[in-house]
């Protein structure tokens, strides 16, 4: 396990060091007993002997991994030949498997081992050049599929990895990035001001809504709309510092699919007739999945699921591993002991009217 930490923004310099000296100096993440009692139960029955190979991971901080969101927006020449040298790969082909010729520019760069670059701090003058994630939440915003020109709506924006995972694949027309919550909007505004060029910041716009409202606020008005809904995030929640919270947590577990449902059909009274919605979370948990898209299948018309296409699913299967669920309405993506990104559950809705 290496830990890289580069000079970046002034002159190449990596320095290698151990993860054992770096953690040193942290303190270690506990795990919270409660959570993962909780975990244990619920997961053990939805998802068989996966979730015993996801526990592993999840329990195991040293093999957690970050990918490399490259910034376009920023001279890239030295940050490429630096990853290439440290070994990471692309995530992505650079070509559209459908055409050859289309490209691709949103590039994400991996790790075979669980190796870690420092994040990049802000200056004023000057645009990041990367962007650290779980490579698994870009599939969300791939699943969108998006054109150039086309209008579209992150509902649940902050801290705004998504928003600028969209603006690395196309130039939209519009894209909406809309916070509820007062800091982390705060916390939005920042991301996109240290990764994109005055130039192109007219064609965002930064809300600071109920997400749940804007459907019968713009009804119609985006071809596309990203809901990457809160959600009992699986990393965070076992790590609760306390088992108060950790209880606290698990009872407002309970309420997050109400909050979940609501914020869909806002997205889909948003999205124009023919337009895609995308639901994505960071959880495994089926309540705020599968049974969240079903429960609005069920309760709103003229909505159809859409299968995730096919090279989609292909061309990252060599590093994400997909749970099998039959029937389905979405894809989870489990964190496996040779595939740790994730979890990342997405399902396609088409408004067809
Ligand atoms: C999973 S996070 C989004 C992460 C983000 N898409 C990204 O990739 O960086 C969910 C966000 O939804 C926000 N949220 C919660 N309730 C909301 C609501 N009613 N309307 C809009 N946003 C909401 C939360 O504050 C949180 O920032």
């Amino acid at each position: 396990f290496k830990c890289v930490l580069p000079s970046l923004s002034h002159g190449q310099r990596a320095v290698t060091n151990t993860l054992a000296a770096q953690c040193k100096s942290k303190p270690q993440k506990k795990v919270c007993k409660t959570v993962l009692k909780h975990f244990d139960a619920q997961y053990s029955e939805e998802l068989g002997e996966q979730w015993y190979s996801a526990r592993d991971v999840l329990l195991n901080p040293l093999s957690w991994q970050y990918g490399v969101l490259l910034n376009r927006f920023s001279d890239l020449t030295n940050v490429k030949q630096w990853l290439a040298e440290l070994g990471y790969t692309n995530l992505l082909p650079q070509t559209h498997p459908k055409s050859q010729t289309a490209h691709i520019p949103l590039q994400c760069f991996i790790h075979q081992d669980p190796v870690r670059i420092p994040t990049q701090s802000h200056h004023p003058s000057w645009l990041k050049q990367y962007f650290l994630l779980n490579a698994a939440s870009l599939l969300p915003v791939l699943s969108l599929n998006l054109k150039e020109g086309e209008n579209v709506l992150d509902l649940c924006a902050a801290p705004g990895g998504k928003s600028l995972a969209i603006l690395q694949t196309v130039t939209p027309g519009l894209l909406q990035c809309n916070e509820v919550d007062r800091h982390r909007h705060d916390w939005l505004l920042k991301t996109l001001v240290s990764y994109v060029p005055p130039a192109q910041r007219h064609l965002l716009s930064v809300t600071h809504l109920d997400g749940r409202s804007i459907g019968s606020v713009q009804p119609g008005a985006y071809d596309k709309v990203l809901v990457d809904a809160p959600c009992s995030n699986d990393w965070s929640w076992l790590y609760t510092p306390d088992t108060n919270q950790g209880e606290m947590w698990l009872k407002e577990r309970t309420q997050l699919p109400l909050l979940q449902k609501e914020l869909l059909w806002s997205a889909l009274a948003a999205v124009r007739p023919g337009g895609v919605v995308v639901y994505s979370t960071c959880t495994m948990s089926r309540a705020e999945n599968q049974s969240v898209v079903e429960a609005v299948l069920a309760s709103y018309q003229g909505v159809e699921p859409l299968e995730l296409e096919q090279y989609l699913i292909d061309s990252l299967s060599d590093h994400f591993c997909f749970a099998h669920f039959h029937p389905s309405v979405g894809q989870l993506v489990i964190p496996q002991r040779d595939k740790t990104w994730g979890p990342m559950y997405v399902s396609r809705l088409r408004r067809i009217y």
